[in-house]
C-alpha cells in the first residue's frame, strides 16, 4: 500500500523512539479552502507509530432539517449565534511499525498531510528534510490521558466490556467519569490514576508488556509479524505448555484455596521436561500460553493498583490488545477473579491511538486554537441512532487490519473560525 520507493532505508532498530508530537503548522488554514485540510499528530512508540489526522471537505449530503437538528443539539441556533455553514470532516487513524518509519513518511508525503502537520521528535531532521515541517513534542502521559478522556467523554460507543467472548458497549456518564485507572499496554505498560482533565498520576507500570509478548513470541515461534503471532494463538492449546492445578493434584480442584483444576498453576510449567526441546512444542500453543501469561499478569497488577486507590473502573488501552477476544477475556477474568467482581475491566475501540489523539488535541498550544472540539457525535455506523442502554456496537478492528489501513471515526466538530463560524460535521454513513 505504501511506495517503497528508492528512498534510503532507515535502520531504526536501535532508535529508542518515544513520545507524542503535534506538528507546528506553518500554513494558515482558511475555513473556506475547498480541498481537504489536515492537522496531523503522531505517537511514535517503541513498537508502533500511530498517526491521527483531520481532513475536512464541503459536505452537501446533510440536508437543512438535519443541520437544524444538529445545531439545536449543539445549542447553536441561528437566534443566538451567527449562522454556521456545515462542512464535512473526519479523523483518520493509521499505524505503522516504528522500524518502518520510511513507509510512514511516504504515507504522509503521498497524502500531503505534512501541509497540515505531522512529525516525530526523534526524527526531527528527517521530517524537516523529507517533509519540510518542524515539530513540537508533547508529553507522552499527558497525551495518553487527554486522548482517553476525549474518547470517553465524546464518543458514545468507545468503551466496552469483554467477558467470556461477550462484548458489550457501555454508556459512560461523563459527569461520573473520574476517577478511573487507565492501563496502557504498549511495548511496556503504564498504569495511570486519572482524576480529571490534566489531573493524573502514573501510579505503576510493568516492563512485561506488549513488547514482551511480541519479542518472546517471535523468538519462540519464529513468527514474522505480530498478526501472525496473534493468529497462531487462536489455534493454540495452552494445556500442553502450562502446568495446571489439576496436573498437580491428580486432576482435582484445590478447593480449599479456591483453585479449580483448570486454573494455571505455572505458566510454561510443563516445558521443564528435559525430554522435549522447543521444536517439540507447537508454536500455536506457545503463543497462546505466552499471551495468557502476559495478559493475566497485567490484569492482576492493574487490579492491585485499582485496589490501592479504591478504583472500580479500569480502562485498558494500547495496541497490545488489538481487539483480540482472548486477550480481553483473560484481562477481564484476572480483574474479576482478584476483585471478586468488585472491579470491572473495560476496553477502548481506539485503543492504540490514545497518545496520538492526545497530541492531536494539544493544537491549542500551537496556534491552532481555531479547531475547537465542541461536541462529538458519532453516528452508529450502521445508520441506527444511538438510543442509550446496552447495545452491540460496531464491529471491532479486524485482526487482519493492514498496518497502514485507516480506521475512520465520524465526528462532529465545531470550528469557530475568525472569518466565519463553521460547524464541521462528518458525512454520516448511511
Ligand atoms: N501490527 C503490529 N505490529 C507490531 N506490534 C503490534 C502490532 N499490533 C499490535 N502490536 C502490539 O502492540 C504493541 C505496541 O503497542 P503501542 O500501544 O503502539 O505501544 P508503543 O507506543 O510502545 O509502540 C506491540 O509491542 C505489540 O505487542
Ligand atoms: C516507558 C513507557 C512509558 C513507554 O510507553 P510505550 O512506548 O511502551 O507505550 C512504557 O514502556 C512503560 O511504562 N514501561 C514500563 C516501565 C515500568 O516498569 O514501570
Amino acid at each position: 500500500m505504501h511506495r517503497s520507493g528508492s528512498r534510503p532505508q532507515l535502520d531504526l532498530s536501535k532508535a529508542a523512539i518515544q513520545g507524542n508530537f503535534e506538528v507546528k503548522d506553518p500554513t494558515i488554514l482558511l475555513p473556506n479552502q475547498s480541498d481537504d485540510i489536515s492537522h496531523l499528530a503522531l505517537d511514535i512508540g517503541g513498537s508502533l507509530i500511530k498517526l491521527v489526522y483531520f481532513s475536512r471537505h464541503e459536505d452537501q449530503s446533510i440536508d437543512d432539517k438535519r443541520k437544524k437538528t444538529i445545531k439545536e443539539r449543539l445549542g447553536i441556533s441561528n437566534g443566538n449565534r451567527r449562522s454556521y455553514p456545515i462542512l464535512g470532516g473526519r479523523l483518520h487513524f493509521v499505524k505503522f511499525e516504528t522500524t518502518k518509519i520510511s513507509e510512514c513518511l511516504d504515507f504522509i508525503h503521498s497524502k500531503q498531510l505534512h501541509r497540515g502537520g505531522g512529525g516525530a521528535y526523534k526524527f526531527a531532521d528527517l521530517f524537516k528534510e523529507r517533509l519540510g515541517v518542524s515539530l513540537d513534542k508533547e508529553d507522552e502521559m499527558d497525551c495518553l490521558v487527554a486522548g482517553a478522556n476525549f474518547l470517553l467523554k465524546a464518543i458514545r460507543h468507545e468503551a466496552f466490556t469483554h467477558m467470556e467472548g461477550q462484548k458489550e458497549f457501555v454508556q459512560i456518564d461523563t459527569n461520573d467519569l473520574f476517577p478511573y485507572l487507565l492501563v496502557n499496554i504498549g511495548s511496556g505498560v503504564s498504569m495511570i490514576k486519572v482524576d480529571g482533565d490534566g489531573k493524573f498520576e502514573r501510579v505503576s507500570g510493568t516492563n512485561v508488556g506488549g513488547g514482551t509478548y511480541w519479542g518472546l513470541g517471535r523468538l519462540l515461534t519464529k513468527c514474522k509479524s505480530f498478526d501472525e503471532l496473534l493468529e497462531l494463538s487462536q489455534r493454540g492449546d495452552n494445556g500442553t505448555i502450562d502446568m495446571l492445578v489439576g496436573d498437580i493434584y491428580g486432576g482435582m480442584d484445590y478447593s480449599k484455596i479456591g483453585l479449580s483444576a483448570s486454573t494455571i498453576a505455572s505458566s510454561f510449567g510443563k516445558t521443564i521436561s528435559d525430554k522435549k526441546e522447543l521444536a517439540d512444542y507447537r508454536p500455536e500453543d506457545i503463543s497462546l500460553s505466552l499471551l495468557r501469561m502476559i495478559s493475566y499478569n497485567i490484569g492482576q497488577i492493574s487490579y492491585l493498583n485499582a485496589l490501592r486507590f479504591g478504583l472500580k473502573r479500569i480502562f485498558f488501552g494500547g495496541f497490545f490488545i488489538r481487539g483480540h477476544a482472548y486477550t480481553m477475556d483473560t484481562i477481564s477474568f484476572a480483574v474479576q477473579f482478584w476483585s471478586k467482581g468488585e472491579a470491572q475491566a473495560m476496553f477502548l475501540r481506539h485503543e492504540g491511538f490514545l497518545g496520538a489523539l492526545g497530541a492531536f488535541m494539544s493544537y491549542e498550544k500551537h496556534g491552532l486554537d481555531d479547531l475547537m472540539v465542541h461536541q462529538l457525535v458519532e453516528r452508529f455506523p450502521m445508520g441506527a441512532p444511538y438510543t442509550g442502554g446496552r447495545i452491540h456496537g460496531p464491529p471491532l478492528g479486524d485482526l487482519n487490519e493492514k498496518a497502514s489501513e485507516a480506521r475512520v471515526c465520524l465526528l462532529l466538530l465545531e470550528m469557530p473560525l475568525p472569518l466565519s463560524n463553521t460547524v464541521y460535521i462528518a458525512n454520516y454513513l448511511n
